[in-house]
């Protein structure tokens, strides 16, 4: 499979080693100031840029027919037309706020939990997400499908937000710490227990391996598709 990866920091590369791995080539890179990226020679299209960029990169693989997988976090506002844009064009597209299998079925636990936990308005729910300092955005998008996650399935919430607290609102902390690949924890504290749930990210291998399987699935698919899909789980 011939990759192109838009946008060729931490993730890119880790990408790159394990796509080299699994036998693919890359055909191309792109970063800052690569503008007019032909992407002709591309089967499939893997974007892991920055919030500002990504729905511009998505769009130009959808309109020149590239199969494109997004981990780019913090650019969901434009989700909604993108998938517009994908079905528009008969084009096929994934976003996941996560790649690594562990998350995934942490996203499945995790939801779960809240099922069990709605009926009990003893507990209150917090979040906690930590990652490096080179960040741009917060709260992670991980930390935003958990809360989504919780939302679905616990009667008490409605919204979440970042750092502040409020009837129906799942708050959410940030930490930034040197380092960090990526660590989610969702806690329910009662007056005499707590429950938490942590996944803790050991380094990019498991998200950069999760997207390489992702672009593997979608090339010759048509459609807006999820994680979920993949890995056929939830
Ligand atoms: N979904 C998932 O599983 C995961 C998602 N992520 C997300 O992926 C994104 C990238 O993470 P990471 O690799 O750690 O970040 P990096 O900052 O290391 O890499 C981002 C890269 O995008 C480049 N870039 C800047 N402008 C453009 C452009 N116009 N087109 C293409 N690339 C551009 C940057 O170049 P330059 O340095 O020259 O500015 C940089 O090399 C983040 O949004 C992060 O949250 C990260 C890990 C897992
Ligand atoms: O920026 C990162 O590094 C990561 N970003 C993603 C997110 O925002 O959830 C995924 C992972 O936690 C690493």
């Amino acid at each position: 499979m011939n990759i192109a990866l838009l946008g060729y920091g931490k993730m890119g590369k880790t990408i790159e080693q394990i796509a080299i791995k699994r036998g693919h080539n890359i055909v191309l890179t792109v970063d800052k100031d690569d503008e007019n990226y032909d992407l002709t020679k591309a089967d499939v299209a893997i974007d892991f840029s920055i919030p500002n960029v990504a729905f511009n990169n998505i769009s130009n693989c959808i309109n020149n027919n590239v199969p494109v997988i997004s981990g780019t976090t913090g650019w969901l506002a434009k989700y909604d037309d993108a998938v517009n844009l994908c079905k528009e064009k008969d084009g096929a597209f994934i976003y996941a706020s996560n790649y690594s299998l562990g998350v995934n079925i942490f996203f499945e636990l995790n939801k779960t939990l809240a099922k069990m936990m709605s009926n009990l308005k003893q507990y209150d729910v917090t979040m906690e997400e930590i990652h490096h300092t080179q960040k741009l955005d917060a709260p992670s998008g991980t930390a935003i499908t958990l809360a989504e996650g919780i939302i679905a399935k616990h009667a008490e919430f409605d919204n979440w937000k970042l750092n502040e607290t409020g009837k129906k609102t799942i708050p959410i902390t940030s930490k930034r710490i040197k380092h960090v690949p990526g660590t989610h924890t969702v806690n329910y504290e009662s007056e005499v227990d707590t429950i938490s749930i942590e996944h803790v990210a050991h380094n990019r291998q498991g998200f950069a391996l999760g997207a390489v399987i992702a672009a593997e699935w979608l090339v010759g698919k048509t459609g807006v598709f999820t994680m979920n899909d993949v890995l056929n789980i939830g």
